[in-house]
This record gives C-alpha cells, structure tokens and sequence, in this order.
C-alpha cells in the first residue's frame, strides 16, 4: 500500500513554479480576497499567501468585512481586473450568504482566474482548449501522476460534483482517457458504484462517508474532503479501514490540500504568462 504524499510532490511543484518566476520579466502579482472571518478559509488564505511569497509571487491580499455589500466587492474585482499588476485573482470560496458569488466570479478576466471557476474557463477545459483550471483537481492529477498511477482506461469514479472539484476533476480525466463515472448525493447504491473503481476521487464534503465496502482491493483512493473534527482534520475517507484494501491512498492532512496550495502557484506563473501574452 502506497500513500500519496502531497507534502512531497508539493514541494517540487512549488521549485518548479518558483524556478518559472525567476525568469520572468515582472513577478506576478496574485490578488487573494478574502470576505468575513471564517476561520477555516482564513487559514486557507494565509497557506496560500505563505507559499506564494515564497516563491517570489507579489502578495496583493485584499480583506473586506463579513458586511460587505454586493456592489462594493464589484468595484473593488472590477479594480483588480483592471489593474495591470495584478496578474492573478483569487476569491476565496464560500463567501457570506447575502453575496452572489457566481456574479462576482464573473468579474474576473478569465487569464487573471487562478482558480478557474469562470465560464469562460469552465468552458475551454469542457472543450478541450488550453485554459485556467480548477488548483484541486489539476493537484489531484499531479499527484497521481507523480506515483505512476496510469488513467488512460482506467474506471475513474468521482464521487462530488461541484463547479470547484467535482466537475472539473470529472473533465480532466476524461482528457486523461479514463472512464469517468460521477455519483453524488442522489446515487442510489453509492457504494457498489465506488466498488468499480480503479482509481475512487471524493469530494463529497461528508466526513467518513467512504467506508472499506466502498473500495475494490487494490483501487487508488484519493481524499479530497478536509474536516476539522474534535479528533483532529479528517477526510471524506475512513482511512485507518480503507488502508487496509487500497492500493495506495491520500491522507488527510498532507494529502490533496499541499497540492491545491502548489497548483495555484502554477496556475498563477501561467495566469501571468497569459495576460503578459507569453
Ligand atoms: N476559491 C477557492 N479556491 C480554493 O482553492 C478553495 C476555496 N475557494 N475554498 C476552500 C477550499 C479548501 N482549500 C484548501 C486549500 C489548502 C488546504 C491545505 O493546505 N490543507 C492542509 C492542512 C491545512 C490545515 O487545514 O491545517 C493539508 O491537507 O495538509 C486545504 C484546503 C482550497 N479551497
């Protein structure tokens, strides 16, 4: 059983995106805005802001209060569309109930979107063209990239269908020749479809939800639940069972969440090759 170490992988997408960097004419300059005071997201953001610094990416952080109105965080995405130093923008995801995030999102250029949550980027990668993708999903595939883990004619079943995850993991493997089966929380027998799996991908956001009776021995499991439980951060994965069948598996912590961190310094070096048409 092989456990997929994302804190390892990580750490050579991040020299690889800091050598990038390095070459460039200008630094990129990555815009996180982050709304209200959840504390998971703020640790999240700070992760991210960390990693990006030290890789040479500029630090634009924006912070605006759990009151913030609609029109108000417009202007202030429009401002950093606009503004020719800032190459990147991220909006940390979800935002207070009153906000509309899919109009927000809509705001940002489509070559500043680091996290590839726009039409227009959703689009490219449904269609196959070259585009900004989702940091989860594309960590996902590095990982399993890095152990050799083959996709071409593999089942591949994702278990999550968000416009974050779900989705976008379900397109990238399609690309990658894998047959792609989506379950949700509607699946009637979610376990007997996970049972099929060469490779299982979760992103259901239920902790435990995917017990050992859910993995064919053997299969690859990746956790891309993360969960803070009084025993500590958990995954969508019961992964003291499901270690026991699978052939190799993702913890949590140190799993997919290093590779997210690490696909975003990637996307935010192509963000900035894209708007300085490079
Ligand atoms: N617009 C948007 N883009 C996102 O990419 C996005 C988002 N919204 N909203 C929330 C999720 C969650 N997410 C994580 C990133 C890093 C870790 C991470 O570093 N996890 C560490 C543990 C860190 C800790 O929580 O202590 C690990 O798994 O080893 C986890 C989760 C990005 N998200």
């Amino acid at each position: 059983m092989t456990i997929l170490d994302g804190r390892r992988v990580a750490e050579k997408v991040v020299a690889a995106a800091a050598a990038d960097i390095a070459t460039l004419a200008r630094a990129p300059g990555l815009a996180t805005v982050l709304v209200g005071d959840d504390p998971a997201s703020e640790i999240y953001v700070r992760n991210k802001r960390r990693r990006c610094v030290a890789a040479g990416i500029r630090d634009l952080h924006r912070r605006f209060g759990a009151d913030v109105t609609q029109d108000e965080l417009a202007a202030a995405i429009r401002a950093l569309g606009d503004d020719p130093g800032v190459t990147g923008i991220l909006l940390q995801l979800p935002l207070p109930p009153h906000l509309d995030a899919d109009a927000l999102v809509s705001l940002i250029p489509p070559d500043k979107d680091v996290d590839g949550l726009t039409e227009t980027n959703a689009g490219r990668l449904a269609l196959g063209r070259p585009g900004l993708s989702p940091c989860t999903p594309l960590g996902v595939l590095e990982l399993l990239d890095a152990h050799g883990i083959a996709l071409a004619g593999a089942e591949a079943v994702v278990v999550g269908r968000s416009n974050l995850v779900g989705k976008p993991m379900a397109q990238l493997l399609l690309r990658r020749h894998a047959t792609v089966t989506v379950c949700h929380s509607r699946t009637r027998d979610l376990a007997a479809v996970c049972r099929r799996a060469d490779v299982l991908i979760v992103a259901a956001g239920i902790p435990g939800l995917i017990t050992a009776e859910a993995v064919k021995p053997g299969a690859t499991v990746v956790d891309v639940g993360i969960h803070r439980t009084p025993d500590g951060l958990r995954g969508d994965v019961d992964f003291d069972a499901v270690r026991a069948v699978a052939g190799a598996i993702t913890p949590v912590p140190g799993g997919v969440g290093p590779m997210t961190i690490a696909m975003l310094l990637a996307n935010t070096v192509a963000a900035a090759r894209r708007t300085a048409g490079r």
